[in-house]
């Protein structure tokens, strides 16, 4: 693991981290720091590990062994893809949030559903939404809970490139309005339009991670090598 003299506002600190499924371990860490004061992307091959650590990071997975250490409030909204709807409206689904902070007011849930362009579909039943409708209105629910943080597994997966740069548009939106944001995604250009950060993960465990210019120019590890090259082929 490559480490050049890290220095972060806030971070996340991991030791001794390990999740096991099936007698297998699926994300090992045994240290690391991991920057919640800028976009950081997290990328690696299918399996390595990248949905898993997002959701030890939102406290969705218990991990079996080991700490995590927040520098700062730590109050973290994760968006996964395929995010089930109740059958209900746009509006009924994002009101759902409340569970989590009931404060929440209408003219909050009304002011969300415009920033993500959703206004119109308010009524409409959501589980009739497209994939980027959807997604939208999962960065609603992320947005209305006014976190420091925001954990994104893959968020512009199978969506069209307009809608893509919509929802790249929003993560921007975020972090102006001083949210951090730490996503995974396979889509390098994405990752090197939004992120300044990298985590490179493989196998379950981060093989390298520094600034986005020096990862992509000169890679570290062979694994990270082999992945760039891979994806920048296939891409
Ligand atoms: N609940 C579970 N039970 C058994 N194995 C699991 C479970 N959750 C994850 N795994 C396994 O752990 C490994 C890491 O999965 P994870 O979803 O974190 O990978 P990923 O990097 O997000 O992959 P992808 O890019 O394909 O989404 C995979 O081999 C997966 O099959």
């Amino acid at each position: 693991m490559v480490n050049i003299n890290e220095q972060f506002e806030r971070f996340i600190e991991l030791n001794d981290i390990t999740v096991a499924r099936d007698g297998r371990i699926i994300l090992n860490i045994p240290h690391a720091l991991i920057p919640a004061d800028r976009i950081t992307a997290c990328i690696g091959p299918n399996g390595a590990g990248k949905t898993t650590l997002l959701k030890v990071l939102a406290g969705l997975i218990q991990p079996d062994t080991g700490s995590i250490q927040f520098s700062f409030g730590g109050k973290t909204a994760l968006v996964l893809h395929h995010t089930p709807m109740i059958k209900a409206s746009v509006r009924a689904n994002l009101g759902l949030v409340r569970d989590v902070d009931a404060s929440i007011t209408d003219q909050e849930i009304d002011i969300a559903l415009k920033q993500v362009g959703l206004d119109k579909l308010a009524q409409n039943p959501a589980h009739k939404l497209s994939a980027g409708e959807r997604q939208k209105l999962c960065l609603a629910r992320a947005i209305l809970q006014k976190p420091n943080l925001v954990l994104l597994d893959e968020p512009t997966a199978n969506l069209d490139p307009n809608t893509t740069e919509q929802v790249e548009e929003m993560i921007r939106q975020f972090n102006r309005n001083g949210a951090d944001l730490l996503f995974s995604s396979h889509q390098l250009a994405q990752v090197q339009r939004l992120a300044k950060y990298i985590l490179f993960i493989d196998q379950g465990e981060i093989k390298e991670k520094g600034p986005v210019g020096p990862f992509f120019l000169n890679p570290q590890t062979t694994a990270a090598k082999r992945y760039l090259h891979q994806e920048l082929i296939t891409e």
